[in-house]
């Protein structure tokens, strides 16, 4: 498949070219190499997963995704151009929006407020121009409120628009985290163990609302899990990851029959 060509899903959703390109990325910390020489590819209105066992380094990888890491070697291509080394927050702006496992909100502020602060890359109206130019810093906060709103219909949170999110349950938090991170508008939405430590009925929630996502927005996905099992019945093509290498990449199918990868979970030597 060319970097231009796109395919058809089972599911009959056309993806499109290659957004993002990982090519030979290494990451060592001192003497661990935690990646060694993996290239992927996510193509334009994909959900592509990475996968592996504890340790495998997809947390590494997707540090390097969202620039919080730079690659020891290796390069990444985002629509078509070498992304230079850059800082998380440049990355952000660019147009990459993340999730994390360990759920990273504000407890003492409002599901509302929280997702607001998903619009904080697309402020442009510093306090100067606020002062000066009512219309410009007006315009851009009802936009930005437009999309919050229509973001929190989505994800059928207004009921607790209002509540703090310290109050919530574990899966409400991580749908409100969900929602932040669309708020932003990505071009690809990182997703870090979105269904870590969730019920059977929260997981299905959750699975349910990134293809909802997917679908209505068009949004290209990645996400890591340590999981197979949940990721399988959603992702279009999965990386599998064991020790720092790439040991299987394909559709869930070709994965799942993959010796390698059945070896890596069932902890055979190596
Ligand atoms: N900051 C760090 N300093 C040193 N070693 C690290 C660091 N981060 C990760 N590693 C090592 O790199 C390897 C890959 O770790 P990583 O967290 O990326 O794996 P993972 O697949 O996300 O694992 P898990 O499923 O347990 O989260 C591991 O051997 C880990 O100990």
């Amino acid at each position: 498949m060319k970097d231009t060509e796109g395919y058809i899903t089972p599911d009959g959703r056309q993806i499109g070219g290659v957004l993002m390109e990982m090519k030979n990325i290494t990451l060592r910390f001192g003497g661990v190499v935690a990646i060694n020489d993996i290239s992927f590819d996510v193509r334009e209105g994909e959900i592509r997963a990475i996968i592996g066992p504890n340790g495998a380094g997809k947390s590494s990888m997707l540090n390097i995704i969202s620039g919080f890491y730079t690659p020891s070697e290796g390069e990444v291509f985002y629509k078509g151009e070498k992304r230079p080394p850059m800082k998380p927050f440049e990355v952000a702006r660019m147009g990459v929006a993340r999730t994390f496992q360990n759920i990273a909100l504000f407890e003492g502020m409002t599901v509302l407020d929280n997702v607001m602060t998903g619009r904080l890359t697309h402020m442009n109206a510093g306090v100067l121009s606020q002062a000066l130019w009512w219309g410009k810093a007006r315009d851009e906060e009802m936009e930005n409120r437009e999309v919050v709103e229509k973001v929190i219909d989505f994800l059928e949170i207004q009921n607790i628009r209002k509540t703090p999110v310290g109050r919530l349950p574990y899966g409400l938090k991580k749908r409100v985290e969900l929602a932040r991170a669309l708020a932003a508008e990505p071009s690809i939405l990182l997703l870090d163990e979105p269904m870590a430590g969730m019920n059977v009925e929260e997981k299905e929630d959750m699975s349910r609302f990134i293809l909802d996502v997917n679908d209505e927005f068009g949004t290209t996905i990645a996400l890591i899990e340590h999981d197979m099992g949940v990721v399988m019945d959603i992702s279009d093509r999965v990386v599998v990851m064991d020790y720092g290498k790439k040991i299987g990449d394909g559709t869930p199918d070709e994965v799942r029959n993959n010796q390698d990868v059945i070896d890596a979970y069932l902890g055979v030597a190596h």
